[in-house]
């Protein structure tokens, strides 16, 4: 029966046909791998499933890979789960594969760098179309009796009913061109980006055989080439190996199969654990981001195995989410193959790895922010505000999370960590200061910096959207209190306190003036000791959230309640001195000063008419 594509595939058909792809090989790479995932779902099932026990009796997982030169064609086989007909249609009728959903987001319509992208997702299936102008499907399910058989042009699809011994899924690709029937080029391929593969792959592969001088017949006396069905992978779970064993080349061509991204990673994390907890893990910090890193509903990076055997590729509590960049694998011995939900979520011996695997993790984010800094800030780049949710709510590894952590600052060029800022603090300096707001350029000249400036302090500048969540529950980092400078008291001496005193008794007229002018707008008037240039700055109580703040909790759905910031005036200001001689003035410039201060906070005016009214007032006075 003929069926139409759904309208993404066909997009995507598209632009594999029409768009001129270098890296055409990698076809292989995804079919061979869509081919060990079938057979991993048999396995699983064959371990933990009465039913299939029976059926995988004798059974011996392999790919089989066969070249045809004179039919031009290539045909990848697996003996694993295999598909009915609707399977099919949902399969490969419509787009499965997440990392396809992602490369279609990202498409520009530029078709040189949207073929780029082809190589960095790998997208599935389909990416076989870049080779062949038609492709076969004849499956069978295991443990059914009828097997079905796609077949495409590109353009739509047929399904019949189709004859077909043993189960499993052979793939048959009609090809463009000689290239991919060649053997030769095949089995290198194969080797290229499947070596580590678990499952064996066999090929028809031609051996040299050295002439025998007593032979009668000429092509045995001469020598000869034979076809030979030869292993060609490793057929090895790489992590199982031992670190000595393996290349670079060997982890970054798994990686570019776990993960279909074609750049090598920042970082390759393998730990073999034996004693009382066995376990072996390998992880990768991916060179470039993955496209649902901000989705809700993100694919986990990591593969759960059960002593050898795959188990999950959804288990997202496998890491916390702060690491969910993270790639890799997870084999742990002492589980039971049927691990349930509830055991993944409860399981002491997985809490133990999972606690192992974060140790292992940040010790390698750690060294290399050591050893090898400015990949450490690509890191940063494309990481950290991930790693950054870590600090919001209990976390008991905050303080390993804080020490990763890299910040502007308003001293330093570049980023600093915790530990840097600590190491420069000034004299008798107890905590670590940070202002947060959405704008770099507003927070760099904010009033509230100016006491700090004055007094040789420098102040973290968060300007990330997440460090309004997350800054003011970091806490604090190797004794040291993380305070939000806009909800900080100043620290005066006796001097500075004497002074204030003073100035707030002479200001008196004025600050009455000023409150009861924004009398619904602020929740006090006080005379500030820590502006030296601007006239006036808004403060916070310790507990009121900042303006920063309250933006973010806007964007979420609560209204804050009942925040109302603190009016600082600068009683040494030009303004003020005026202002004593002009006290009729007053309540206007309690408005226009009020108005300013919001500006500079990156908030905005509630009242632009009164605004107005009251600015106009004062420059027609001036001129
Ligand atoms: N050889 C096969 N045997 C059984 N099912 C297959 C086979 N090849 C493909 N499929 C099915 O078709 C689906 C789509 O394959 P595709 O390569 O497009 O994406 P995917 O493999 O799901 O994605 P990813 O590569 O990200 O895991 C697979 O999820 C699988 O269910």
């Amino acid at each position: 029966m003929k069926h139409e594509f759904s309208a993404q595939v066909g997009e995507l058909l598209n632009l594999m046909i029409h768009s001129l792809y270098s890296n055409k090989e990698i076809f292989l790479r995804e079919l061979i791998s869509n081919a060990s995932d079938a057979i991993d779902k048999l396995n699983y099932l064959s371990l933990s499933d009465e039913k299939y026990k029976s059926i995988c009796e004798n059974w011996r997982p392999r790919i089989d890979i066969k070249c045809d030169k004179e039919a031009k064609t290539l045909t990848i086989s697996d003996n694993g789960i295999g598909m009915d007909e609707a399977d099919l249609i949902a399969n490969l009728g419509t787009i499965a594969n997440s990392g396809t959903k992602g490369f279609l987001a990202k498409l520009s319509g530029d078709a040189k760098k949207d073929s780029a992208l082809i190589g960095q997702f790998g997208v599935g299936f389909y990416s076989a179309f870049m080779v062949a102008s038609k492709i076969e499907v004849k499956s069978r399910k295991a443990g059914e009796e009828k097997a079905f058989l796609w077949s495409s042009d590109a353009k739509s699809y047929d399904i019949s009913e189709c004859q077909k011994d043993g189960f499993g899924t052979d793939v048959i690709l009609h090809l463009n061109d000689d290239e991919f029937a060649e053997s030769f080029r095949i089995q290198n391929i194969i080797k290229k980006y499947s070596n580590h593969i678990a499952y064996p792959i066999f090929a028809d592969i031609d051996e040299w055989v050295a002439g025998d001088p007593n032979a009668s017949d000429e092509k045995l006396k001469n020598g000869h080439y034979e076809s030979k069905n030869t292993q060609i992978n490793k057929a090895s779970a790489i992590w199982q190996m031992s670190r000595s064993q393996l290349k670079e080349s060997d982890y970054n061509e798994f990686y570019a199969g776990l993960s279909h991204d074609s750049s090598a990673p920042l970082a390759t994390i393998h730990t073999k654990a034996e004693g009382t907890l066995e376990f072996a893990t390998l992880f990768f910090i991916p060179s470039t981001e993955p496209f649902d890193l901000f989705r809700a509903d993100y694919q986990s990076g990591v593969k759960l195995y059960v002593k050898r055997v795959f188990i999950t590729d959804d288990a997202k509590e496998l890491l916390p989410s702060y690491l969910r960049f993270v790639k890799g694998v997870m084999d742990v011995e002492d589980l039971p193959l049927n691990v349930s939900r509830e055991i993944l979520q409860e399981n002491r011996i997985l809490a133990n790895v999972k606690e192992q695997s974060i140790k292992k993790i940040f010790a390698e984010l750690e060294k290399m922010m050591k050893n090898d800094r400015a990949k450490y800030e690509k890191f940063w780049q494309l990481f950290g505000k991930v790693l950054k949710e870590g600090l919001y709510g209990f976390n008991s590894h905050k303080e390993q999370i804080l020490k990763l952590c890299l910040f502007k600052s308003s001293q330093k060029e570049g980023l600093i960590s915790l530990s840097e800022y600590k190491e420069a603090m000034a004299a008798g300096q107890k905590d670590i200061y940070f202002i947060s707001g959405s704008s770099e350029g507003l927070l760099r000249t904010s009033p509230l910096l100016e006491s700090y400036k004055k007094r040789d302090i420098n102040v973290l500048i968060c300007d990330g959207e997440i460090d309004n969540i997350v800054m003011p529950m970091a806490g604090e980092f190797e004794g040291c209190a993380i305070a939000n400078i806009a909800n900080q008291k100043a620290e005066l001496s006796e001097d500075e306190k004497k002074e204030q005193e003073n100035a707030t008794k002479d200001a008196g007229a004025i600050i009455s003036s000023f409150k009861e002018s924004l009398k619904d707008e602020v929740k006090d008037v006080k005379i500030s000791s820590r502006l030296t240039d601007s006239a006036v700055c808004l403060v916070f109580d310790e507990n009121d959230p900042d303006y920063a703040t309250q933006m973010l909790m806007r964007q979420m759905g609560h209204e804050p309640k009942d925040v109302k910031p603190i009016l600082e005036l600068n009683w040494n200001h030009e303004i003020f001195n005026k202002l004593k001689d002009n006290a009729i003035l007053a309540p206007s410039m309690a408005k226009v000063l009020f108005g300013m201060a919001k500006i500079a906070e990156g908030a905005s005016i509630e009242n632009p008419s009164e605004f107005n009214k009251a600015l106009e007032k004062i420059l027609s006075k001036a001129l």
